[in-house]
């Protein structure tokens, strides 16, 4: 083992350049089968990548210059490089060596368990490889399943005369269909992805295909089993109490012959993932998987892009082979915090739509509508169940163009909306001063009302006096008032990032007069919960606000809504929570608020991409704010793609 290049990783580490973890899992390979300094720089590298949200390592990035993908200058890169003699030339080279190593199982040959994987030109962990391998087999096995194989002349005509019932009005301006066309792609199997950006309709689609679902479902229709879940509990809230507007909205014109207000009473409360799958406190595994199946036929699972390559992987285990999967998520938006894209990677083809002749025939017979010749193609099985919406109905207006614009990289378009200022839905503060935030969280800006006076002005006056159900009802006002404004940042370190912000805005509120801070519990403090905690029942993401106890006077509550339903648990109880009036974009998903100010830092670099910017401003739904000090970041962000690292594309074959 090198002594200079562990002293190098340890150097780096103390520099909080590298993790603690990646030194340590190099010695730990070194020590299970003695290391050649290349490997042990390569296991440094690959739990590098693995925090940045990589499945696995790809040989050719050893062999030019990973600096970038770590964030790191040239020479940061090669002064650690530098430390190791006989450095492999190109990806080959490295395959040849890795394949050589006795902690490496390279595919294909004998399988000792070894701790790492070598498929081809990519080098896994081996709980990677295993996720990717078993999530592609999963997918590509639904995606295949078809139903309709018995009697498809039938069913597909049964398919389409309930088309023509729940979706009785042709697209606007005669176009394809889309949404008719997600509903039908996802009879034909067990698997269904809807994308499309916000306002696209992939509720409103959904909440059609169970009703189709439902429709067809013959001797089965009244013990169909459906179940409705998301990465969060706020998305979770928001999927359930929009499917069940759309079915009673549904109900009215489907008639007796259709009893969707059952269906919607049946089908019970949307979960969280970690709920659904039955998550136990300190360990990985789950209650269900796959000797303890979920009991559903039906899984909706909304905010999909949120779905780490882990949590797909437990998904699809435990889900029993005979269910149908419905993935409804934005394709364009941040991928999971932890590793994986796994909803970029089995969209791949979505926007151009790779679709086979037998999926072009089958869907003019059970829609009626033609998919255009552009949209031909010769995609996988995933491809031919993927469908992307691609019509906004509720994000018209500047933030709709500013956020194309943004997705489709155009810096220049971007610009021109912000500056425009369209009826004040948009605006850049630039030069940005800490003030101008400060006066925002404070009031909002001319032209679009909100920051924190609202909620912090009803706090101070009080709940109603008297019974427990006007308290409530206050408490319901609050959380909507303090859910209509939210600052996002981009970076948590730094003046400009989470932390240093909620500081000055506590002051701020302080100065005001509309806070009172003794401790670190105060009425109005705004909180994220950082860690599950099963014990009170709050969950990694869960956004509550800090209010009076009505059952103890000078106790304090925290209230979480779940849509309709608000949970609350005693303050002093929450162990693992920060201020949160200002969060990061990351925790955001999921959420959207009526005012959303994207706050950037003075310097590029982290995560500051295109999909950062776009997940931003798609959280807006009536008034955007961008504020920076330093104008090139968003331009240097919009020009940049996240590119993770992942074999699964490959493996889906798509
Ligand atoms: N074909 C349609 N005809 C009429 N209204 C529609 C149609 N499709 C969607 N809508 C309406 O457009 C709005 C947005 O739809 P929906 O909430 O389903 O979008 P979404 O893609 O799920 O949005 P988000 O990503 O924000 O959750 C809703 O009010 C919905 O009722």
């Amino acid at each position: 083992m090198s002594i200079e290049l562990l002293a190098q990783v340890d150097a780096l580490t103390e520099n909080g350049q590298l993790r603690r973890l990646s030194g340590a899992f190099a010695r730990f390979i070194a020590s299970v089968g003695g290391g050649s300094p290349q490997l042990m720089l390569a296991c440094v590298l690959l739990s590098e990548l693995e925090g940045r949200g990589h499945s696995c390592l790809v040989l050719g990035e050893l062999s030019s210059d990973p600096a970038a993908l770590l964030g790191w200058s040239g020479d940061e890169w090669r002064a650690l490089r530098d430390t190791v003699a006989d450095w492999p030339k190109n990806a080959a080279a490295w395959q040849t060596l890795l394949a050589a190593c006795d902690q490496v199982w390279a595919v294909g040959d004998l399988d000792f368990q070894q701790p790492l994987v070598l498929d081809g030109e990519r080098l896994y962990l081996r709980r990677y490889y295993r996720d990717e391998t078993s999530v592609a087999d999963a997918v590509r096995g639904r995606a295949l399943g078809g139903v309709l194989a018995a009697d498809a002349d039938a069913e597909t005509a049964e398919v389409r005369r309930w088309l023509d019932i729940l979706f009785p009005h042709p697209a606007r301006g005669g176009d394809t269909d889309w949404q008719k066309v997600a509903c039908a792609v996802a009879m034909r199997g067990k698997l269904g992805i809807i994308t499309g950006g916000p306002g696209t309709g992939k509720t409103y689609t959904v909440a059609r295909l169970l009703a189709l679902l439902f429709a067809t479902a013959g001797e089965r229709q009244a013990g169909l089993r459906i179940a409705l879940a998301a990465p969060t509990g706020k998305a979770a809230a928001r999927l359930k109490q929009s499917i069940d507007v759309a079915l009673d909205d549904l109900a009215d014109k489907a008639g007796s012959a259709l009893p969707l207000r059952d269906l919607a009473s049946r089908m019970g409360a949307a979960r969280t993932l970690h709920s659904l799958l039955g998550a136990r406190p300190n360990t990985r595994a789950f209650l269900h998987h796959a000797g303890n199946p979920l009991d559903v036929d039906v899984l909706i699972v909304d905010e999909a892009s949120m779905i780490h390559l882990e949590m797909m992987s437990a998904l699809l285990a435990a889900l029993p082979a005979g269910a149908t999967l419905i993935l409804l998520g934005d394709k364009d938006q941040l991928a999971s915090v932890e590793a994986g894209a796994v909803l970029g990677d089995l969209c791949h083809n979505a926007e151009a739509g790779a679709y086979l002749p037998e999926t072009l025939s089958y869907v003019h017979a059970s829609t009626g509508q033609r998919i255009p010749d552009s949209f031909a193609g010769d995609g996988g099985p995933i491809a031919q169940q993927t469908v992307m919406l691609r019509e906004s109905r509720r994000f018209g207006g500047p933030i709709g163009a500013l956020a194309l614009a943004v997705n489709a990289g155009h810096a220049a378009a971007a610009v021109e909306v912000l500056r425009a200022g369209e009826d004040g839905k948009v605006a850049w503060i630039d030069p940005a001063q800490p003030s101008d935030l400060l006066q925002l969280a404070l009031a909002g800006r001319a032209g679009a009302a909100g920051g924190y006076q609202a909620y912090l002005k009803m706090i101070k006056a009080g709940p109603p006096e008297g019974d427990e159900a006007g308290h409530l009802a206050w408490v319901k006002t609050v959380l909507t008032s303090f859910e209509s404004f939210r600052i996002l940042c981009a970076v948590r370190e730094g003046e400009w990032g989470v932390g240093g912000l909620n500081d000055v805005i506590e002051q701020r509120l302080q100065t005001a007069g509309l806070l009172k801070r003794s401790g670190e519990w105060y009425a109005g403090r705004p909180v994220m919960v950082t860690r599950n905690d099963y014990g009170t029942n709050v969950f990694n993401g869960d956004i509550g606000l800090t209010l009076p106890d009505p059952a103890r006077p000078g106790a304090l509550r925290v209230y979480f809504s779940d849509g309709e339903k608000v949970r609350s648990v005693l303050a002093t109880r929450l162990r693992n929570v920060e201020t949160a009036f200002a969060m990061t974009v990351h925790k955001s998903q999921g959420s959207e608020f009526l005012h959303t100010v994207l706050v950037l830092p003075k310097e590029k670099g982290g995560m500051l991409a295109r999909e950062l910017i776009y997940t931003g401003i798609t959280r807006a739904r009536d008034y955007f704010t961008l504020l920076t000090p330093n104008g090139q970041v968003l331009l240097d962000a919009i020009a940049l793609r996240t590119q993770r690292a992942s074999g699964l594309r490959g493996l889906l074959g798509n």
